[in-house]
């Protein structure tokens, strides 16, 4: 049975090379490539035997189409003319797979072979072989060798990123670099590095052992097309002068190498300690975001507030760069085809949700002409994001299509006016790019909570993360389909009557490893599809479309609005004291790290929240689909002309932090209240613990309100003026009946300012703020999946405390803020005709969706002054 099972894994190997040789053999030939194939197939039984496919007939093979042709073989190929006619006959070199000895630096130039050969790579329909291939190699490994070395490997690769963090971190792939194929000799390398060579060729041989290097003769290594890939495009020398800014302007790979391998890596050893109750020392645990990282570096606070901390800058400077080497998640321009955008009537509204600097939408906005944008983030990122998009395409701002603007997307959503509209606009699509991965089920269910209240009976949010599939069979589906079937749902990514695990198993382990680092750094996780759907219907949205792009688990999901769980509005009520009197002291605006933040300056999150710093390159913008063969610039090149401008506006963590205050250095904050206005000096007569400033001002209500709002507008930023505003606006406005949304803090007698609280006292207030039973939440799940029975009825979940307005955080921007001068280029133009048209063709390609019908809604929706975002463009008026 085992050989069988080894013979049809070979057999799938053989047929995926075909597939892949086949691809090279058509781009060689200049021949359209066939169009991908749709996303996974779906098995319907795992019991047909797989069966290598027949060889091609003679019909099949003539001379043009050989996919068995020899790799040196030069022949005569027609180029096709201007008009596609024939053209003139040129010698052309067959294509042939990258090789792995042959190093391809990504900032160097190579042969325009190499660079087809490389883009290649990517094509949708080989990353879909080489998966089938990484996934049968894996297993048959597994398979064959003794499970004592299997298991060795697993319980000593703890070595590999050990040596691969000295390889990066020693510059000795640009140091091999200067060496050429011929590779250096440790000698000579232990020169460089002043590091005994003996340990160096035992260190370069382990790494060579794992076909991370090369070792060309004994003794000597070279850098393969596996170390080069690493490679900062720096010289030697001046890393050895300074390598502080190794990881400025490049890929960002490196570092996010020497991220994995460093707190990354040492915070996973102590997944055990901190799981296992014998060996939890349960120091901080309570924290919802605990993690492994926290018993590894033992201390209480949360990874992006460590980061912070003094000792911690090389680590800090290197991880907004990291997180642009994790670009290669996904497939790119996959975001084009995974939503019917065309189908939007024009000028509908797509909110992008924490969308960075807006790259993805700066992406769909060249693409769907139509369509408008507002890019939501916190207001340092959406600072950098508008000085982004006003060097690449003022005229979106200008025109009114795009607009930034700094949110909280834990605080209501505020309603929105577009510039030349006379009403709120309600957003057509919510937008959330790799978001609920960074945070732990109840966070997410809040965030979703607050679009789900703002959201219309036609609005979709649009989830895109990696959907993790199980490794086995999902035979529960089936139960699934009988009642509501979860759409997308996959049984197996295996071909049909293959041996292979159900989720491609090592070809698909990179999603697997993201789950366990989102873990062991911030409690959070990657998801399956059921976990996805389970924690949407909590915040009333339902899945009603998957799509996924080929080979790769990153994938695409539709929800609709539908009821809101009852328990789960509570999340969203005001918090009222046993007495029914509001509570008085939760102000703060939340971070991540679930910490409360003030306006003084306590948590600095900055740009270290994984934004991405980089805008998509023209040529992504011009190519968005990845159907699309043409687009030779593999994905792992750094942009050269994005790297510098004379324009670039470098904001330097001194000068973010200075934006956050006044020039008296005072705090820019906003309180607000439900209870009548004081009477005396509203400096003292509101008692906050997070809040303190000197410059507050009392904002009179109107006449039938019996609310009031204290601030200093005077002081608050630019990018945080219209959220600003709307807080006051609508603590201004008569009560609404039902929930309230909105922050209350409790007027107290005058007291004596007390002094800044200390940053544990925050994080005790943190924990408090998020204090949700996992209990309550399981069951509010239930309960939204409608599982519960009425025996045992829901427990009530605790109502979470009011968030007080968010408030600015000091910034100390290391990335992102290097932001260059590209081509401007008008949405309107013939290009972005062309590209309409051509993500109409790839849009009808796709496969066809499940159109589902919307289920009634029951929201009870806030009367709020509506915030126009043409005004976040004008200068903050002092009220
Ligand atoms: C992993 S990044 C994703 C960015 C963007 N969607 C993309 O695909 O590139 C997470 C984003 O969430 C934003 N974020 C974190 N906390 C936030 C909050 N409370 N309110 C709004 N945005 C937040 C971060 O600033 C960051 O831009």
């Amino acid at each position: 049975m085992s050989l069988a099972a080894l013979r049809s894994l070979h057999a799938l190997i053989g047929d995926a090379l075909d597939d892949i040789e086949r691809i090279y053999q058509d781009a060689s030939l200049d021949v359209p490539a066939t169009t991908p194939t749709t996303p996974y197939t779906v098995l319907t039984s795992p019991c047909t035997p797989y069966r290598r496919r027949p060889p091609p007939s003679d019909e099949d093979e003539d001379d043009d189409h050989n996919p068995r042709f020899p790799t040196s073989q030069v022949p005569k190929t027609p180029s096709r003319g201007r008009d596609g006619g024939p053209g003139v006959s040129v010698d052309l070199r067959m294509l042939d797979f990258p090789a792995l000895d042959s190093p391809y630096y990504p900032t160097e130039s190579h042969s325009p072979e190499a660079d087809a050969a490389e883009s290649l790579a990517s094509h949708p329909d080989v990353m879909a072989a080489t998966n089938r291939i990484v996934a049968a190699c894996g297993q048959i490994s597994a398979t064959v060798h003794r499970p004592f070395l299997t298991l060795c490997d697993a319980a000593m690769g703890y070595h590999l990123p050990a040596c691969l963090r000295f390889l990066e971190a020693s510059h000795t792939v640009e140091i091999l670099r200067t060496a050429g194929p011929n590779g250096m000799h440790v000698r000579e390398l232990s020169r460089h590095l002043d590091v005994d060579e003996g340990k160096l060729s035992h260190i370069l041989r382990l790494l060579a052992t794992h076909h991370i290097t090369r070792e060309v003769r004994p003794n000597v290594f070279a850098n393969n097309r596996i170390s080069a890939i690493i490679d900062s495009g720096r010289s030697p020398e001046e890393l050895r002068r300074s390598s502080q800014n190794k990881y400025e302007n490049t890929n960002g790979i490196a570092a996010f190498i020497n991220l994995c391998t460093d707190e990354l890596f040492k915070s996973s050893a102590y997944l055990v300690d901190c799981y296992l109750p014998s060996f939890s020392t349960k120091k901080g645990d309570e924290h919802p975001m605990h993690a492994p990282f926290n018993v590894a570096f033992d201390t209480s606070i949360p990874y992006f507030e460590w980061l912070e901390q003094p000792g911690n800058e090389a680590r800090l400077r290197r991880f907004g760069p990291a997180m642009t080497g994790t670009a290669a998640w996904e497939v790119p321009g996959a975001i084009v085809s995974a939503f019917p955008w065309l189908d939007l009537p024009a000028g509908a509204l797509v909110v992008d949700v924490g969308g960075g600097i807006g790259s993805t939408s700066m992406l769909l906005a060249h693409t769907f002409p139509h369509l408008k944008f507002v890019i939501q983030d916190r207001p340092q990122v959406a600072e950098h994001g508008v000085n982004a998009w006003r060097e690449r395409c003022p005229e979106m701002l200008e025109s009114g299509r795009a607009a930034f603007l700094g949110h909280d997307f834990f605080l209501p959503q505020p309603p929105l006016l577009m510039p030349g509209s006379a009403k709120p606009m309600t957003p057509s699509i919510y937008l959330m790019r790799v978001i609920t991965h960074d945070w732990p089920d109840e966070f997410v269910t809040k965030i979703l909570l607050n679009l789900r209240v703002s959201a219309g009976p036609e609005t979709k949010l649009l989830l895109a993360d990696h959907i993790l599939p199980l490794a086995c069979y999902d035979e529960d589906l089936d139960e699934d389909m009988s009642e509501d079937p979860l759409p997308g749902a996959i049984r197996s990514l295996a071909p049909e009557g293959s041996p292979l695990l159900a989720n491609l198993g090592k070809a698909n382990a990179n999603a697997y490893w993201m789950d366990l680092t989102m873990r062991a750094t911030f409690n959070a996780q990657e998801r399956t599809l059921r976990e996805m759907a389970a924690l949407t219907l909590t915040a009333g949205w339902k899945i009603v479309d998957v799509v996924h792009a080929e080979g790769s688990l990153f994938g695409h999901m539709t929800a609709v609005p539908v009821e809101i769980p009852s328990a789960s509005m509570a999340l969203l009520g005001p918090p009222h004291s046993a007495a029914g009197a509001p509570t008085t002291d939760q102000g703060g605006a939340r971070t991540r790290s679930g910490s409360v933040t003030s306006g003084s300056g306590t948590i600095r999150m900055d740009s270290t929240f994984g934004t991405l710093s980089s805008l998509p390159t023209e040529e992504a913008i011009r190519k968005p689909t990845r159907k699309d063969r043409r687009p030779l610039i593999p994905w792992w090149r750094g942009r050269k002309d994005s790297q510098t401008s004379k324009n670039a506006k470098v904001i330097t963590p001194e000068r973010a932090s200075d934006v956050a205050k006044d020039q008296k250095g005072r705090p820019r904050l906003a309180i607000v209240t439900n209870s009548p206005a004081p009477e005396a000096n509203p400096r003292v007569s509101f008692r906050s613990p997070t809040f303190r400033t000197s410059s507050m001002v009392h904002i009179p209500a109107p006449p039938d309100s019996d609310r009031t709002a204290v601030s200093s507008p005077e002081t608050t930023p630019d990018s945080c003026k219209v959220e600003h505003n709307a807080i006051l606006q609508s603590a201004l406005l008569p009560a609404p009946e039902g929930p309230m949304l909105l922050p209350a803090l409790e007027p107290a007698p005058p007291v004596k300012l007390r002094s800044q609280p200390s940053r544990t006292g925050l994080r005790k207030k943190a924990s408090q703020v998020f204090e949700f039973s996992k209990a309550s939440v399981a069951s509010l799940r239930s309960a939204a999946l409608g599982v519960t029975s009425p025996s045992s009825p829901v427990p009530p979940v605790p109502p979470i405390p009011p968030l007080a307005p968010s408030s600015p955080r000091p910034s100390a921007t290391t990335h992102g803020a290097e932001l260059t001068r590209e081509t401007t280029r008008h949405p309107h133009s013939e290009e972005g005709g062309g590209l309409a048209s051509s993500a109409l063709k790839s849009l009808k390609k796709m496969r066809s969706r499940s159109q589902l019908g919307l289920s009634p809604v029951s929201v009870e929706t806030r009367a709020v002054r509506p915030v126009r975002l043409d005004e976040a463009r004008q200068e903050p008026e002092a009220d």
